[in-house]
């Protein structure tokens, strides 16, 4: 991981490790990021301890604590906790005056620089949960106030778990949110799916469950590899008048593309919802 050019590894505070915020640590430990220099806080012991366990993290339920030892925050609580959780931390990163990178949906740039106690240096970066499994897809947003060495890192941090991709404007973050972010259940859910539909057909369930989830592993490998485009690879499966062509025909006379575009414009409308909701 190119995190090595670096001198001495940054000390990263993960505040509220979760889902999102441990596929990311997870990935980079995986990438050879060292563990020593990554502190996850939560609320639960519990969850601390399993932390400790699988991945070597420091670990605290003191926010502040973690803040004061770091050069990196980021925030991973739920959007609705933020304003307390940053309010909250606000005298620790004023003392520090870390890095703050937030991976909430929703919450602007302003309202955590606001709730924070202002001047900071604000990466907002909607990331997602394949992260784990170094194959993430994250849209990064910085402020004025992100120095050039700290966007490096930001690349440095997330380009270890998959790919990384910035925006000039904040707002098509809510965009990203709509595509990757949410992105993985809409893939999850078309396996899910798929899977039924083959038990539907006879299978057993364990063998439509793999031949589902191989079958969506080997279509974006090899979306991903091919010099073609997706288009392209989906008519190279579609023989005339053979199988696949009725499958299609069935998709799209059940309006398959309309029901994404809704669902990916409703999952960004609702991140530009959160940011009123919780702008206070
Ligand atoms: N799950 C996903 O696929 C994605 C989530 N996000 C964002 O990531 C954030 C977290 O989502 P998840 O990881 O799914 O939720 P989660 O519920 O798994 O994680 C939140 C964590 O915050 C901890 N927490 C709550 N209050 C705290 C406090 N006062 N101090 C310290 N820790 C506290 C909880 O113990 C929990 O471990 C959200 O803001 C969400 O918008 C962004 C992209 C994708
Ligand atoms: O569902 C959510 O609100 C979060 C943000 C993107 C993915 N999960």
């Amino acid at each position: 991981m190119t995190h090595q050019t670096s001198a001495t590894p940054r000390t990263i505070a993960f505040i509220g490790a979760g889902n999102m915020a441990s596929a990311i640590f997870g990935g980079m430990i995986e990438a050879g990021y060292p563990a020593d220099r990554i502190i996850a806080t939560a609320r639960s012991r519990d969850t601390l301890e399993a932390l400790e366990q699988r991945y070597g993290v420091t670990t605290t339920q003191d926010n502040a604590d973690a803040v004061a030892r770091a050069d990196v925050i980021v925030l991973g609580v739920k959007p609705q906790m933020m304003h307390d959780v940053c309010q909250a931390l606000a005298p620790a990163v004023q003392e520090r005056k870390p890095l703050v990178i937030s991976v909430a949906a929703g919450i602007t740039c302003d309202s955590l620089e606001r709730w924070l106690g202002g001047e900071l240096a604000i990466i907002r970066c909607m990331p997602n949960t394949p992260s784990l499994v170094g194959v993430g897809a994250s849209g990064l947003y910085a402020t004025s106030r992100v120095t050039d060495e700290q966007r490096a890192l930001m690349d440095e941090m997330l380009t270890a778990v998959g790919i990384v991709e910035w925006v000039e404007e904040e707002g098509l973050l809510e965009a990203v949110t709509g595509i990757s972010g949410s992105g993985p259940a809409y893939f999850f859910l078309f396996i899910e799916a798929l899977e039924a539909a083959g038990i539907e057909l006879g299978l057993d369930a364990e063998t439509a469950r793999r031949l589902a989830i191989q079958t969506g592993r080997g279509a974006a490998q090899m979306a991903f590899t091919s010099e073609h485009e997706p288009a392209e690879l989906r008519r190279r499966v579609c023989s005339p008048n053979g199988t696949t062509e009725r499958a299609i025909n069935s998709f799209e006379g059940d309006g398959l593309r309309e029901m994404v575009s809704r669902a990916a414009k409703a999952s960004s409308a609702r991140a530009a919802e959160l940011a009123r909701e919780l702008d206070q």
